[in-house]
């Protein structure tokens, strides 16, 4: 079988560039496009070469829907309105899409859901294989205790990052309320300034906290009277998302048009 051509978008970003090193490695996959936004400086480099792996023929472009046409897949972590945008794109080419990008509104993830009704989307806030595990014990251990134990969600991210709470807290936080059987919306408490007041009782709590390279990291702490029991990942690399974004698309390739999630290429159950 050929190799699976993929567009990179926001290719010279921090994640663009994990997803060329990544594809590089990846029997079955090529770059066969990488796109920047128009007027970005990295336009017209190539973006093996921006990537560190050596130029592999491949010049950063700006015009997102010929290398569409030419593609069987796209890696999209970039802006929601840029992933909106290259989901009807994507759409129209019938070529799967595998979105990062966090930090999305509702109407934003209504017209992603929209575009997926003509191809394979696969949206997750996480790509790592820890995360959608940790997510799936996250939602056993809060259907195993009572609202006696406050949940809270805390994360840590480098400086540059400019949504929050972060995709993959809010992740989280869905996986406490679906173990709970709650509503996240009706019970998150995103930030807290001033005179608060206690703690409602079974609210799911956020906590940002930013600044350095830290890559990614996230505790959910269920505390109870006397005790706490802290779940967690600690992402090290860059290029474990970017592997599991390859791995989606492989997993995408070919198949019915729907939004597909993180659990469904990993075979996770999300309990
Ligand atoms: N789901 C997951 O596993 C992960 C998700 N993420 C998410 O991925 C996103 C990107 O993160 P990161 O790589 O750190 O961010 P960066 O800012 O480093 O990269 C984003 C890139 O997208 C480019 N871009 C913006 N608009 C467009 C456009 N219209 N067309 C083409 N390119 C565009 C930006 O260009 P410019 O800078 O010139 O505007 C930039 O190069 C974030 O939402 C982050 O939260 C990150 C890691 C893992
Ligand atoms: O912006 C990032 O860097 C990351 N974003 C994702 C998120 O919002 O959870 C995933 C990862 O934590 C890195």
């Amino acid at each position: 079988m050929s190799d699976m051509n993929l567009v990179v978008v926001g290719a010279a970003g921090r994640m663009g560039l994990a997803l060329v090193r990544a594809i590089h490695q990846t029997e079955g996959a090529r770059v066969a496009a990488a796109i920047e936004r128009a007027g970005s400086d990295a336009i017209g480099r190539d973006v093996g070469e921006l990537a560190g792996i050596g130029e592999i023929g491949v010049a950063i472009g700006d015009d997102p829907l010929p290398a569409f046409a030419k593609a069987d897949g796209v890696l999209d972590f970039t802006v929601p309105k840029a992933s909106v945008e290259f989901a009807g794109y994507a759409a129209q080419a019938r070529i799967a899409h595998v979105i990062g990008t966090t930090g999305c509104s509702p109407e934003d993830d209504a017209a992603i859901e929209a575009a997926a009704r003509h191809a394979a989307i696969v949206k997750s806030g996480n790509m790592s294989l820890g995360v959608n595990l940790l997510s799936a014990l996250v939602a056993q251990a809060a259907k195993a205790l009572d609202a006696g134990f406050d949940i809270e969600v805390l994360e840590m991210h480098h400086r540059h990052k400019v949504d929050a709470p972060s995709g993959t807290a809010l992740m989280l936080g869905e996986a406490a309320a679906r173990g709970r059987a709650i509503d996240l919306r009706d019970n998150a408490v995103r930030s807290r300034d001033g005179h608060t007041g206690p703690r409602p009782e079974g609210s799911i709590g956020f906590a940002t906290l930013r600044g350095g390279s830290v890559v990614g990291e996230h505790q959910v702490i269920f505390a109870g009277e006397g005790e706490r029991i802290v779940l967690g990942h600690l992402a090290e690399d860059r290029t474990i998302f970017a592997r599991g974004a390859v791995k989606a698309a492989l997993w995408a390739h070919g198949r019915k048009p729907g939004l597909y999630s993180m659990f469904d290429v990993l075979g996770i159950s999300a309990a």
